[in-house]
């Protein structure tokens, strides 16, 4: 039934699940409307590809669980609500339009095609019967702040690091609504069970996002990292380790739902290097999110060209596209340990290093000749901090910019060992070098059965297989 009552705001979160520096909310509230709060889960992320498996799997629809939840009882605690409906989000704004008698809809600015795609649809279909006020939220940079029209983005990240640099600076980050001007009457709903989106129990139980989700977690997260236990200092030199919480950030689950503020990051930052120290590892950090503001530009640039198997540079590997290979590599069944310890945890935790992420893609595309984007498109499916550029564009990058990562060298040059005996129970007692090449002859000794032997031992891998072999005393 319509509620032909007083006209009001709707705030449409999507990917800005947080209450602090968010300017959707805060012109929403400054609009003096009675306000309704709403969150669609967008059912078509949990279809099946034609890959076999889910767009989103159980570890990120877990994640967005605790995200939404999280944000809903902060709205509550300024007095506000949090609607979560099941569907097409464009349906349901549309309805919620009719319903609701909603005279402006606030949400954030979309980057990426399908998104893109939604919000057109968004357009049309509330035609004249209400505004949609867009705001851009995602950069560290604002879009309309860097010395760069989008389709004008530089071809190499340097070309565009530089400038804008020396002329873009942070926007100051907004304050967090202390109320929420919420429309009366108005109660939150609950989340959709895992079962009405299509996850047995068993899928649920078989996974734990490797952090908590939602913004009271992310806040947390970036205070311990910093002035909590000054890990931050020592970033430079840890970011490419894989085992445990320390050795880099993990912001990047918080920055993909949108729970934490890529300005905020910036502000605490800046507040570490005027108060604690300013090194290597504070440039380094901004650095990484500079990259992150790249992909996102340098993507909105090359449009759908992001997803295409030939890429935005109209490329071609002859790739064999092995099926079987392509599930040992999802299984984490290779017999390369380092790629599959980084594969498991995927599947566990919904988390991967960033080294674990060059070397299994590199893996997939280069040694396996496998597509790609069938690599992205898995990846998509089971990380807890998928982001359609920082993914897209790095496997891109993979595939086509860079050449090879040999993931026995870098095995050896991480030192991985524990790392692999924690996700490879079947290697969890080799306590040597020997733990990098379990299928070699020199490893026979150790009598391991259960764990796969590689399809091909390259040629490209001997001199680091030598190396090995040296360090063993073999
Ligand atoms: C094949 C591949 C796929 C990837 N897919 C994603 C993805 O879907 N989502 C995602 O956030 N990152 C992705 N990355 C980038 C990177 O691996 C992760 O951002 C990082 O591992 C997250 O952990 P962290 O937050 O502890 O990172 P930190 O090292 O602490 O870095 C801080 C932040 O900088 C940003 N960042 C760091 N490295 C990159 C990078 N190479 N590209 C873009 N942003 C970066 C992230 O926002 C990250 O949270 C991918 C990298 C590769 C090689």
């Amino acid at each position: 039934m319509k509620d032909t009552a007083e006209p009001k705001a709707l705030v449409w979160f999507k990917n800005d699940l947080r209450l602090h520096d968010n300017e959707v909310l805060c012109h929403a509230i400054a609009s003096g409307l009675p306000v309704i709060y709403l969150f669609c889960v967008d059912e078509r992320l949990f279809e099946t590809l034609p890959l076999g498996f889910r767009k989103a799997d159980a570890n990120r629809v877990i994640f967005l669980k605790q995200t939404v939840l999280d944000l809903q009882k902060r709205l509550e605690n300024i007095g506000g609500h949090l609607h979560i409906e099941l569907g097409l989000p464009e349906e349901i704004v549309d309805a919620y339009v009719n319903k609701y008698s909603i005279s402006k809809i606030y949400a954030e600015k979309e980057y990426a095609w399908e998104e893109l795609q939604m919000m057109a649809e968004v357009k049309k279909r509330i035609a004249e019967k209400a505004a949609l006020i867009t705001f851009w939220g995602k950069t560290l940079y604002h879009i309309d702040d860097i010395p760069f029209t989008i389709s004008k983005i530089p071809l190499t990240s340097k070309a565009y690091r530089i400038p804008t640099g020396k002329e873009t600076e942070v926007r100051e980050p907004y304050n967090e609504p202390i109320q929420a001007n919420a429309a009366s009457a108005i109660k939150s709903t609950a989340f959709p069970s895992f079962e009405k989106l299509g996850f047995s129990e068993e899928e649920i139980a078989a996974v734990e996002p490797f952090i908590a989700g939602g913004e009271t977690a992310a806040l947390n997260r970036l205070h311990n990292y910093t002035f909590e236990t000054k890990l931050l200092t020592g970033y430079r030199w840890s970011r490419n380790k894989s085992l445990g919480m320390d050795y880099s950030s993990k912001f990047s689950p918080y920055l993909a739902l949108g729970s934490l503020s890529v300005r905020t990051i910036y502000q605490k930052v800046k507040q570490y290097e005027q108060l604690v120290k300013k090194n290597q590892s504070t440039w380094w950090l901004i650095f990484e999110l500079v990259w992150r503001d790249y992909f996102t530009f340098k993507g909105m640039r090359m449009g759908n060209a992001i997803f295409k198997t030939e890429g935005f540079r109209n490329k071609r590997i002859d790739f064999e596209n092995n099926t079987a290979l392509f599930k040992r590599w999802c299984d984490g069944k290779t017999g390369l340990p380092f790629v599959d310890a980084h594969m498991r945890q995927l599947n566990k935790s919904g988390y991967m290093s960033n080294r674990g992420r060059v070397n299994c893609s590199s893996f997939l595309v280069h040694d396996y000749r496998i597509d790609w984007t069938w690599g992205a498109a898995y990846f998509e499916s089971r990380l807890i901090d998928y982001d359609v550029s920082a993914n897209w564009m790095n496997w891109h990058m993979q595939a086509y910019e860079i050449w090879y990562t040999n993931p026995i060298h870098q095995s050896l040059k991480y030192k991985a060992k524990d790392y692999i005996q924690q996700w490879i129970p079947e290697l969890a007692k080799i306590n040597d070098a020997h733990i990098y090449i379990p299928w070699h002859e020199k490893s026979a000794h150790l009598g391991i059965q259960d764990y796969p032997k590689p399809v091909e031992i390259f040629s490209k891998w001997g001199r680091s297989i030598q190396k090995i072999l040296t360090e063993i005393g073999g």
